[in-house]
């Protein structure tokens, strides 16, 4: 039976779905106000049921091994109307919070997000969806060799994190294939923080240099993953987190399903706090909904060109202030490579694919 068919309990969530029968009274928009919830941070989402952390703290802050932390499944109450839960997202939940195997929490309300890592709708998957909540860094993986970069790609990347309002981080794999250097120059003019790993053979087996440069950038924030297949983020996640295995483990028991048939992000407790959002899903960005402005705020030494724009200019256009104020010297001698720079990302927006 479709859910919207199945006999309804009368209770608190119709008070506010309700139209007003009177017309008097204008429809209150104000919520019921749990008084009971409790706070949860979103680590796993799948088909429908979210694994909650709850008495760890804004955002999870706290980790998993607080005291009095515990992991709990939720679902989605009725009042959320079509508002999705992603990964990452702060709830409010009522219901059974005890964590205990079986028990049920309702998700009641989403907290506002101060950032979302959005997706188009495109061919395989025709809505656009919030991938991830929260994040404050978005970490491109891209293998310096074997594979070969995807410059689009990470461009692509780039522009998502921009439109999410998210710091991007390359972070350049395999650098004991090829010096990292000659793949970051691409990205030079952009000021684009960058770390990079190299696996090294050690006595006792392989093991990845540069990680405790990776793992500072990371600590205490809340940073998703994202990189192409065979570009080594497994590698990568399972040296930052040992007990991912472990910690999916717990999340398996409660949603009773593999990690390795899901295609949705989870996020995995860094030891020394903050978070990293694994995205096995996700391999490229369709970025037909990004806000040129929005792309143009990562840019600020471009910005008061834009005063001598066409309304709505897209800022790729012949009409475009940007070129003047360059050419001017008003964004400087990087002015140039910057503003090639940022016509390359305008353009990623509309490009095909991220190969
Ligand atoms: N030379 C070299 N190889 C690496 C490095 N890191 C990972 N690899 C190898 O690259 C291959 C892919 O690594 P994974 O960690 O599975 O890559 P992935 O990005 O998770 O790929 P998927 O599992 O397909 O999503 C494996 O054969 C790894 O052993 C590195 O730093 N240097
Ligand atoms: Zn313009």
């Amino acid at each position: 039976m479709p859910a919207d068919r199945r006999p309804r309990r009368y209770d608190e969530d119709d008070v506010r779905i309700r139209p007003n029968r009177h017309g008097s009274r204008p429809r209150t928009k104000e919520r019921p106000s749990h008084s009971d919830a409790v706070q949860a941070f979103v680590v796993a989402v799948d088909r429908g049921r979210s694994t909650c952390l709850v008495g760890a703290g804004n955002l999870g802050a706290l980790g998993p091994d607080a005291p009095g932390a515990r992991l709990v499944t939720a679902m989605r109450a009725r009042e959320l109307g079509r508002q999705k839960v992603v990964v990452g997202d702060l709830v409010a939940l009522v219901g059974d919070v005890s964590g205990q195997p079986d028990a049920l929490a309702r998700i009641v309300r989403i907290e506002e997000r101060r950032s979302v890592l959005r997706r188009t709708a495109d061919d395989t998957d025709p809505v656009e969806r919030v991938v991830v909540a929260n994040a404050d860094q978005l970490v491109l993986v891209t293998a310096v060799a074997d594979p070969e970069p995807r410059p689009r790609l990470v461009d692509r990347c780039l522009v998502a994190a921009y439109d999410a309002g998210m710091t991007p981080l390359l972070c350049l794999t395999k650098a004991d294939l090829r010096p990292p250097e000659e793949v970051l120059s691409t990205w030079a003019p952009l000021g684009l923080e960058a770390v990079s790993t190299s696996r090294r053979e050690a006595a006792e087996g392989a093991q990845i240099a540069g990680l405790d440069e990776l793992r500072a950038r990371l600590t205490g924030r809340v940073s998703v993953l994202v990189g192409h297949s065979g570009v080594g983020k497994s590698t990568l996640v399972n040296a930052l987190v040992p007990s991912a295995r472990r910690a999916t483990g717990r999340v398996n028991d409660v949603t009773g399903r593999g990690r390795h048939t899901s295609t949705s992000a989870a996020a995995l407790a860094l030891e020394g706090g903050g978070w990293v959002i694994d995205t096995p899903g996700i391999r490229s960005f369709g970025l037909a909904h990004v806000d040129p402005e929005r792309v143009l705020l990562a840019f600020p030494d471009l910005v008061p060109a834009t005063a001598d724009c066409p309304r709505g200019c897209t800022h790729d256009e012949p009409e475009c202030g940007l070129d003047g104020f360059v050419e001017a010297g008003g964004a400087g001698a990087a002015g140039p490579v910057r503003l090639v720079s940022l016509r390359r990302l305008l353009r990623a927006r509309s490009s095909e694919s991220g190969d």
